[in-house]
């Protein structure tokens, strides 16, 4: 048996459809949304990421902004960054990359950024707003497209017995909050959890977000489980005797990006997102669409 694939790409692509509909819509009012992305320094992550929003950004019709900053920024700097770019009308949307390092992020995002152009729940208001369900507050993203790819695949979480794997703010926990809001049974496993392995081999559905290849092994999943694999990690690519190919347009040695999830995984799961075309392919798409939602409450326009 091989996993039916929950493919990313096609559910990206139905947000997107939907989003450029509405662009052309805020068009016609004299609106064209725009996003401010906050980066410092260049971090692998950052920049697959803002390649990504980009990409889509432009497909719906949505303008960015980099604000880029040096990887040394101190504190103040960033905060005064912020400060001006939030206090830009024309930016309806702020994508702040984190972690910072050395910046605390309370004082640099959660207390200077408005929650109505935090389109990536990083203020306590909006991570408030979804522990209470309510329908006013931006979402985060990751965890966002992991549940429009269940609702996309009409996967019915209701009474679901649901092992996450990670715990950070970014992913596990808002994930773990979301599922619970729809009623599914969930376990939240970290670095201290200590049977992590028998709680997903009882789970009908598995998120993981750790970015550790490998982790979840065959053994460990029920067979016919759902799986979502959110990690995203970047490993070297090698051939079937084990020695690291060349990639062929740079000449250096060449990676490859994989989740969390080992590839026997997909015999044994009934359904399975895919790393890469699974999560990753979501989330610039949510991007665009709560950017939308936060153009729209701030123009005072109905949500529909
Ligand atoms: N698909 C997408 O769009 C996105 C993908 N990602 C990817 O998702 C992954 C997670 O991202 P993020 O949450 O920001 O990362 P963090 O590093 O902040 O969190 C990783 C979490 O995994 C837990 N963890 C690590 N190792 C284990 C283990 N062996 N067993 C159980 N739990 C473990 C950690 O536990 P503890 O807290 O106890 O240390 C932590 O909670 C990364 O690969 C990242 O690249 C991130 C954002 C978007
Ligand atoms: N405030 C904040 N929120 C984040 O969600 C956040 C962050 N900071 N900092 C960096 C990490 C990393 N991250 C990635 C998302 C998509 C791809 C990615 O590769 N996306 C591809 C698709 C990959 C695939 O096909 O699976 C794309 O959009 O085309 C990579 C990395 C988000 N993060």
């Amino acid at each position: 048996m091989s996993a039916k694939i929950l493919d990313g790409k096609e559910v990206g692509q139905a947000i997107k459809d939907r989003c450029k509909k509405q662009v052309e819509e805020l068009k016609a009012k004299g609106i064209t949304p725009k996003l401010g992305i906050m980066r410092v320094g260049a971090k692998g992550p950052d920049l697959q990421y803002e390649k990504g929003a980009i990409k889509s950004m432009n497909e719906c019709g949505v303008e960015v902004e980099v604000f880029e900053m040096p990887a040394d920024i101190t504190q103040e700097d960033y905060i005064k960054k912020m400060q001006e770019v939030n206090a830009n009308k024309d930016i309806h949307g702020i994508l702040a990359f984190r972690p910072l390092d050395n910046i605390d992020e309370n004082k640099a995002i959660n207390e200077v950024m408005s929650p109505e152009k935090d389109i990536d729940a990083c203020t306590s208001i909006n991570m408030g707003k979804m522990l209470l369900g309510d329908p006013t507050g931006l979402y985060p993203c990751t965890p966002s497209a992991v549940m429009e790819i269940l609702d996309y695949y009409n996967i019915d979480v209701k009474g679901k017995d649901v092992c996450v794997i990670g715990n950070s703010n970014v992913v596990g926990k808002p994930v773990a909050v979301l599922l619970t809001n729809r009623f599914a049974t969930i376990k939240v496993c970290h670095v201290y959890t200590t049977d992590t392995k028998e709680k997903c081999k009882n789970a009908d559905i598995i998120v993981t977000a750790c970015g550790v290849p490998n982790l979840v092994k065959a053994e460990q999943v029920k067979p016919g489980a759902i799986v979502i694999d959110v990690a995203i990690c970047r490993v070297p690519d090698l051939d079937e005797n084990g020695v690291q190919k060349t990639n062929p347009k740079t000449g250096k040695p060449a990676m490859k990006t994989v989740g969390d999830c080992a590839p026997d995984v997909m015999e044994v799961a009934g359904m399975q997102s895919p790393v890469p075309g699974g999560v990753g392919s979501v989330t610039s798409s949510i991007l665009a669409s709560n950017l939308i939602k936060a153009c729209k409450i701030q123009n005072g326009i109905p949500l529909e």
